[in-house]
């Protein structure tokens, strides 16, 4: 089944004679239940993309549908609930410094009515345990690896249950054996609750995660037979 779904989606920088033109009619399927790498040379558009994804930009022509609701046509209701499907995990991850890491990933559910701080702080605390941070959860997160940052932002971004998970650079300034546990560890969460993962990545020592692999090349988008040792 197709969650989310890419129809001749352009995008442009800029305007008159700087314009740049970035994503040049991009159509494409993200499947439910399937990790789909984008990879593709540094400024070919992925980051411009996975945001439009993200409804953090505005789709300027064609369209994208998450769940069957078209977002270039939503109303502010219909995105907010768009997004409340769609977990988010950055290069930079964005944790507030003056909150425990189990204050952190408690986040996304303040939003939920029906949520209790209580059964909030449960389910917080679940994920922190899915992802070896139990030891962790009253740190604040200076007090964290850059590896374990990145597994409070997973924690963080999957503890509402999104159906659909955008990462962007997951494993950016992570060594080779921190990144690839990262991505395990996603890997596994996502097979587990059957999420849809979209994750960019310049990586391809995480390559052999995805179900699919795309490339991002002069604006177009298309489907690439996983090679090993081979250099984006
Ligand atoms: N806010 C912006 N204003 C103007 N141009 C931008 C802006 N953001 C990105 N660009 C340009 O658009 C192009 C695509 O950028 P984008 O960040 O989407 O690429 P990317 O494939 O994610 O790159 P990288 O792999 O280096 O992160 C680049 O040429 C970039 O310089």
């Amino acid at each position: 089944m197709s969650v989310i779904k890419i129809s001749d989606l352009r995008y442009a920088f800029g305007h008159g004679e700087t314009q740049q033109t970035v994503l040049h009619g991009i159509t494409a399927d993200f499947t439910q239940g399937e990790i789909t790498i984008i990879a593709g040379p540094s400024g070919s558009g992925k980051t411009t993309l996975l945001k439009l994804v993200a409804g953090l930009r505005t789709i300027q022509e064609g369209s994208i549908e998450i769940d069957g609701q078209r977002i270039e046509t939503a109303k502010q209701r219909e995105l907010v609930a768009v997004r409340r499907n769609i977990g988010f995990i950055f290069q930079s991850h964005h944790l507030i410094s003056s909150l425990s890491v189990v204050q952190n990933v408690m986040m996304p559910l303040t939003f939920d009515s029906k949520m209790t701080p209580g059964k909030a702080r449960q389910r917080a605390l679940d994920i922190l345990g899915e992802v070896d941070l139990s030891d962790h959860v009253h740190k604040r997160p200076e007090q964290l690896s850059g590896g374990q940052k990145q597994r409070v932002a997973i924690a963080r971004a999957l503890v509402h249950q999104p159906a659909i998970i955008l990462a962007d650079e997951p494993t950016a300034s992570l060594d080779g054996p921190t990144g690839r546990e990262i991505v395990s560890h996603l890997q596994r969460l996502s097979k587990e609750f059957g999420n849809t993962i979209v994750m960019v990545t310049h990586d391809n020592r995480i390559l052999d995660v995805a179900d699919r692999l795309v490339t991002l090349v002069d604006g177009k988008l298309s489907d690439h037979a996983p090679t090993l040792g081979e250099d984006f």
